[in-house]
């Protein structure tokens, strides 16, 4: 029979020399691995002989089987699943498909011991067989195939590896691992086994080992020894881990199944698991991840979302459990009413797909109510009594690396503070909850955690409006000028520094019954808190400043719409406002960068009468060349820059010079 020859693909060379050469942290990883792929195989069968039973060739019984050979130094992991075909087994063992061995690769630093330990924590799927095997050989035949196009796959895990066709009766995967001398732990059924339940409890499929018996020795003063029966026993528990009461799953087994849904390696934040009765029957088991993946602000992102159908695996990513905006949560549905044969573009206009998602929704935003409520809370107790009240949830998890219950929504939101964002033009129904757990830094905090309730408790007498001003970072907020005015009287104002942030809270008029208010739009209205002499001495001063106002309108008039006297600078000159509804300079800013058309809008330019620049104006012979002067740096102030660079710096440089002259 014919054997070709095949070199890996770059990258998995790369995590094969890896893998191969380095030192391991958690060498047992690679049974976890290999056992998800078998059972992954096993769900896809099953998902396939829905439409054609002749699939399970009359062995419908789907399984995992471990087994071992001390004398030749093998493990065998063998799955009765959908097998590979020829191409398949090229394709999928040559090259790198899976997001989880990408992102591996990506994170790598070139340091042999840091490296070695992102393998412990990642897992790099199949490859990671050569943690303890210093050759594989895989040996599958893709379901309905007939059994001459059997495959044998081989690799010392170097740069290639050989195939050749056999005959193969049984259907699915068998691997073999040919253990290097100091993976021979992994001869033990007892070590198997520990190793099993701790990372593949939780499959529903059964994994099974040959059964061993402890046998006395034959001969007088011998020892005995454990021999195999030739029966198989399952040693995993077999049913679903969503499946289970939740008093019999442990936080720790919790986390693990996090971490094989999620290919995170850190624990996750939060979870919740229920089983949800009514009209829509469902099991919900949903995670909030502590980290973000580096994927998370692409456009076609999928939610980390698998369904089942009464247990039966149907989908990957099913995008449309949960709303885009919660893309970041991680977890399983099982849906009891939904038909088996359902597909991506029924579930779109499912009823009961509409029921599960807004289950989904309001489940996560409880989840984070309680994170966002236990930072709150300032005692102990309340923490505990939040998390007592519902006992399904479980927000209290100590393996999240040295979080505190209170630290974990700060956490939470600088992860994914963003993408909850966009929940407030897309999720009208729950606006107002989302609002609620949204966190800004302000002029009365420098660190990201003042909530809109924060904000109003603390308001003056007499302010009418929540405050609050975008920017691009949060340097460029606190010294906008826009601020002087609320920083003199010291009303407190958020600053919104996501580029999401002005695009939300185009969606958001009010919280709770108090108007929300852009520093750096429209008038400046502080209704009460403004002083009636201030008021009167302002309108005076615009008075007399009329002329003047006319000229800097006639001056600029190719670049603001109108040019104002105003009150809310103190220390600068002027500054850039945009009428209400108008998009601000920096969202047109950030638009531009993104290839977008943009309105094209004129701001208003304001100036302050008081300022000794504003006032030297009138009687300036340079009146012109100030007048650009002040508008350029209004746009400097607000983090734009003037359309006309060059002639800004030749405008300052004549006024430099003219005044050291
Ligand atoms: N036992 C198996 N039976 C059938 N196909 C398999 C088996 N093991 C691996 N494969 C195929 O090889 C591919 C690569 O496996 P690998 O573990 O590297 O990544 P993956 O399983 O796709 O990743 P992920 O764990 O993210 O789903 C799989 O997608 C699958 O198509």
């Amino acid at each position: 029979m014919s054997t070709t020859k095949h070199s890996f693909q770059a990258e998995v060379a790369q995590v094969l020399h890896l893998v191969t050469h380095s030192l391991y942290s958690n060498p047992e990883i690679f049974l976890r691995e290999l056992v998800s792929n078998a059972a992954d195989a096993c769900d896809k069968l099953r998902f396939e002989a829905l439409n054609q039973a002749a699939l399970y060739e009359n062995d419908a019984d789907l399984r995992v089987r471990i087994s071992f050979d001390e004398k030749a130094k093998t493990l065998t992991i063998e799955d009765n699943g959908i097998g590979m075909s020829q191409q398949e087994a090229i394709d999928n063992l040559g090259t790198i498909a899976k997001s989880g061995t990408r992102e591996f690769t990506s994170r790598l630093t070139g340091d042999a011991k840091a490296d070695s330990q992102l393998i412990g924590q990642f897992g790099v799927g199949f490859y990671s067989a050569f943690i303890v095997a210093d050759s594989v050989t895989v040996e599958t035949r893709r379901a309905g195939a007939a059994a001459s196009e059997g495959v044998r796959w081989i690799s010392r895990g170097t740069g290639d590896f050989e195939v050749e066709a056999i005959e193969r009766a049984a259907r699915g995967t068998r691997i073999t691992l040919h253990l290097r001398d100091d993976a021979s732990e992994f001869l033990n059924g007892w070590k198997l086994k520990s190793v099993i339940n701790k990372y593949s409890d939780h499959i529903s499929l059964p994994v099974q080992m040959e059964k061993q018996e402890w046998k006395e020795a034959e001969e007088e003063g011998q020892p005995g020894a454990m021999v195999k029966t030739g029966e198989w026993e399952t040693i995993n528990q077999a049913n679903a881990l969503w499946t289970r009461a939740k008093k019999d799953i442990s936080s720790e087994q919790y986390i693990e199944f996090y971490k094989g849904l999620s290919h995170d390696f850190a624990a996750p934040l939060a979870w919740s698991h229920n089983k949800v009765e009514g009209a829509t029957e469902y099991t919900q088991l949903l995670y909030i991840p502590a980290t973000a993946p580096q994927d998370l602000f692409t456009r076609d992102k999928q939610a980390g979302i698998k369904l089942y159908v009464k247990r039966v695996f149907i989908m990957n990513e099913a995008d449309a459990l949960l709303p885009s905006y919660l893309r970041f949560v991680f977890g399983v549905i099982d849906s009891a009413d939904l038909p088996l044969n359902v597909s991506r573009e029924l579930l779109q206009e499912s009823r009961d797909v509409r029921a599960i998602r807004d289950g989904n929704t309001r489940r996560v935003l409880a989840m984070l109510e309680q994170l966002a409520n236990a930072a709150t809370a300032s005692d102990a107790d309340a923490i505990t009594d939040v998390a007592d009240k519902n006992e399904a949830d479980n927000t209290e998890n100590d393996e999240t690396g040295a979080l505190k219950e209170s630290e974990k929504y700060a956490h939470f939101y600088r992860e994914f503070g963003a993408v909850l964002k966009e929940g407030l033009g897309e999720d009208f129904a729950n606006r107002e909850r989302i609002a609620k757990l949204l966190r800004y830094a302000s002029t009365a905090s420098d660190t990201v955690s003042v909530g809109f309730a924060d904000y109003k408790a603390r308001m003056k007498d007499g302010q009418k409006a929540i405050y609050y001003i975008t920017a691009d970072s949060l340097s460029a907020a606190q010294s906008s000028p826009q601020l002087e005015l609320f920083k003199k009287k010291g009303i407190e104002v958020l600053f919104m520094t996501d580029r999401v942030d002005e695009w939300a809270m185009g969606f958001v008029n009010e919280f709770d019954g108090t108007p929300l208010q852009s520093v750096a739009k429209g008038a400046v209205d502080l209704g009460d808190l403004q002083d009636e002499q201030e008021r009167k001495a302002a309108e005076e001063a615009a008075e007399h400043f009329k002329p003047v106002l006319e000229r800097l309108k006639q001056a600029l008039k190719d670049q603001a719409s109108d040019v104002q006297a105003t009150t809310r600078l103190v220390d600068s000159p002027a500054c850039l406002v945009v009428k209400d509804g108008q998009i601000s300079g920096q969202l047109a800013r950030l638009l531009k960068q993104a290839g977008q058309a943009v309105p094209d809008t004129k701001p208003v330019l304001e100036v302050n009468p008081e300022h000794p620049l504003v006032k030297q104006l009138e009687a300036s012979p340079q009146f012109d060349d100030l007048a650009h002067i002040l508008f350029d740096q209004a746009v400097l102030a607000e983090g734009g820059l003037p359309t006309d660079p060059a002639a800004y710096v030749k405008r300052v440089n004549a006024m430099l010079l003219g005044a050291s002259a």
